[in-house]
């Protein structure tokens, strides 16, 4: 899951910033004085808006460059809300880990809350003994199901192969093109199989119908996010359509999800074989729920691993030397002949530290996923309200220079020790840390190893001719690379 961070801001600034000169007094009257006496200090903001206007398309970018003045720990305003930035790997793991029992809830934001049906499922709910409950009830069913398994293996290489296909015959065309939408199908399918106990084949109209909606929904979150700052933008005429698109693709994907608990729970009786939907409902034994998770795992699981390998195949391609290393590591473990595998894992060093700083440089996921204070906290010497939002800035814990030099440089020899072997600093952290952590990491981990070891084995990466793609990023639901084409070489 990623970062649904509410900056998909731009526009209104100018309006708003007149608005909020008139205001500024009353706010500060009213809304300022006592809370702030709490709280870090942060950047000067504007009244109503407060530092919205600041941060940009990119707000990562800016929230770490504000580390350097304001230090680990600032205070920002997110329209009329105090919101406390949380930066570089000491201040998190204190924030995650030590004061774990209360910074794992998560804020009340508009979108979010309509998205999960008032906080159901995982990844928007309140930090309660009942997500606690759920949240354990979808990881040990999850695990029961194949995550970190040989099962999950060989539903992952189906779909490897099935890329793999669609990857030679985009060779076979010699035409540059966007990899996004086979990667995304692929991606969607390891999911469908391990929680559908079913793939589709890509030419399925249900498929398609999945596909787009899923590419729908991606799409709508980004402009929404404005609608998580001022709810009430939504009564203006245009606004509002920006939520109801999110909420009406959600709606459409629990109405498919309802549809295949339907049909699972009817075979019941004439199978055996118990599937995820039908274990989730016995733990669970609420609907409503087990729908909702399904659509966490489903919004959460295939836009992540796609994003990631889509960077991965433009970092490759703009790294031909890196491309090369990784063919020779291949080549001289695994062969052309068999497929590579998790057990060629420990072979492989340079492969999976090549793998560990894509994540570490375009870090898909750069603020987290909102937290928030469950109750009065102390952290460093600062009182957080209960009910703060806490925004947890993953990206300034690996482009840190202290930990990383020249935190620019896509280098995968950072993760090699001097024999060679991988080592995972604790400051690499794309999933997370805490109660919160992300419970798909197994899977997506071995989605991007897999995919990433069977496509290198058989293709070579490159850029068409002109200037390179940015490697900047934009910030949707996750930070994506810009749309970019790359041709694929069948390899000698
Ligand atoms: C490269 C891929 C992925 C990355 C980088 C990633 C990253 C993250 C991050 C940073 C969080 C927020 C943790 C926090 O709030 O502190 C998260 C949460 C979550 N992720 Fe992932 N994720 C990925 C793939 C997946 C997959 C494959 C699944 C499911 C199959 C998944 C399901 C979830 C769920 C359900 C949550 C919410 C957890 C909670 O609130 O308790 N993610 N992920």
């Amino acid at each position: 899951m990623a970062s649904y961070v509410p900056f998909g801001w731009q526009g209104l600034s100018a309006a708003l910033a007149f608005v909020s000169s008139i205001s500024s007094l009353a706010v500060d009257t009213f809304f300022g004085k006592g809370k702030k006496k709490k709280l870090p200090a942060g950047p000067p903001g504007y009244p109503l808006i407060g530092n919205l206007s600041s941060l940009g398309a990119n707000p990562h970018l800016q929230l770490t460059e504000w580390r350097r003045e304001h230090g680990d720990i600032y205070r920002i305003r997110m329209g009329l809300q105090d919101a406390v930035v949380i930066n570089g790997y000491d201040a998190i793991r204190e924030a995650l880990l030590k004061k774990a029992d209360s910074l794992s809830d998560r804020p009340y934001m508009y979108v979010l809350h309509e998205l999960s049906c008032g906080g159901k499922g995982i990844g928007f709910a309140g930090y309660s003994d009942e997500y606690k409950n759920r949240r354990k009830a979808m990881v040990s069913i999850l695990r029961r199901f194949g995550m970190g398994k040989g099962i999950m293996e060989e539903k992952i290489h189906e779909e490897v192969l099935e890329l793999k296909k669609n990857f030679a015959r985009q060779a076979a065309s010699g035409e540059a093109f966007d990899p996004s939408h086979l990667l995304g199908c692929s991606v969607l399918n390891v999911i469908c199989s391990m929680i559908l106990g079913a793939r589709f084949e890509q030419d399925d109209p249900l498929f398609h119908r999945l596909v787009a909606l899923m590419d729908r929904t991606v799409a709508a979150m980004g402009p929404s996010q404005i609608l998580n700052v001022f709810p009430w933008l939504r009564f203006l005429p245009g606004m509002g359509q920006t939520g109801s698109d999110v909420f009406r693709c959600a709606e459409e994907i629990r109405e498919f999800l309802s549809g295949v608990i339907r049909e699972q729970r009817s075979q019941l009786n004439n199978n055996d074989d118990v599937s995820f939907v039908q274990s989730l409902e016995a733990a669970l034994k609420e609907d409503d729920q087990v729908t909702m998770i399904m659509q966490d795992l489903f919004i959460g699981g295939a836009e992540t691993t796609t994003t990631s390998l889509r960077w991965a195949l433009l970092y490759l391609a703009l790294h031909p030397e890196v491309q090369e290393n990784m063919q020779t590591e291949l080549d001289r473990e695994v062969g052309r002949e068999r497929r590579p595998s998790l057990t060629d894992k420990p072979r492989l060093p340079y492969t999976e530290a090549a793998i560990l700083e894509v994540q570490r440089v375009r870090t898909i996921a750069p603020l987290s996923i909102p937290h928030a204070a469950s109750q009065d906290v102390e952290l460093r010497g600062y009182n957080i309200p209960a009910g703060t939002q806490v925004l947890v800035n993953l990206w300034s814990v690996h482009m840190d220079p202290a930990h990383w030099p020249d935190p620019d440089r896509f280098d995968p020899t950072r993760f090699l020790n001097e024999q060679g072997k991988v080592v995972r600093p604790e400051q690499f952290l794309p999933f997370s840390i805490g109660r919160r952590q992300c419970p798909g990491e197994q899977l997506a981990r071995t989605e991007l190893f897999l995919f990433l070891t069977t496509l290198l084995q058989h293709f070579t990466f490159e850029l068409p001719e002109g200037a390179p793609p940015s490697t900047e990023g934009v910030m949707g639901i996750s930070l994506s690379p810009t749309p970019y084409k790359i041709c694929v070489r069948p390899r000698e």
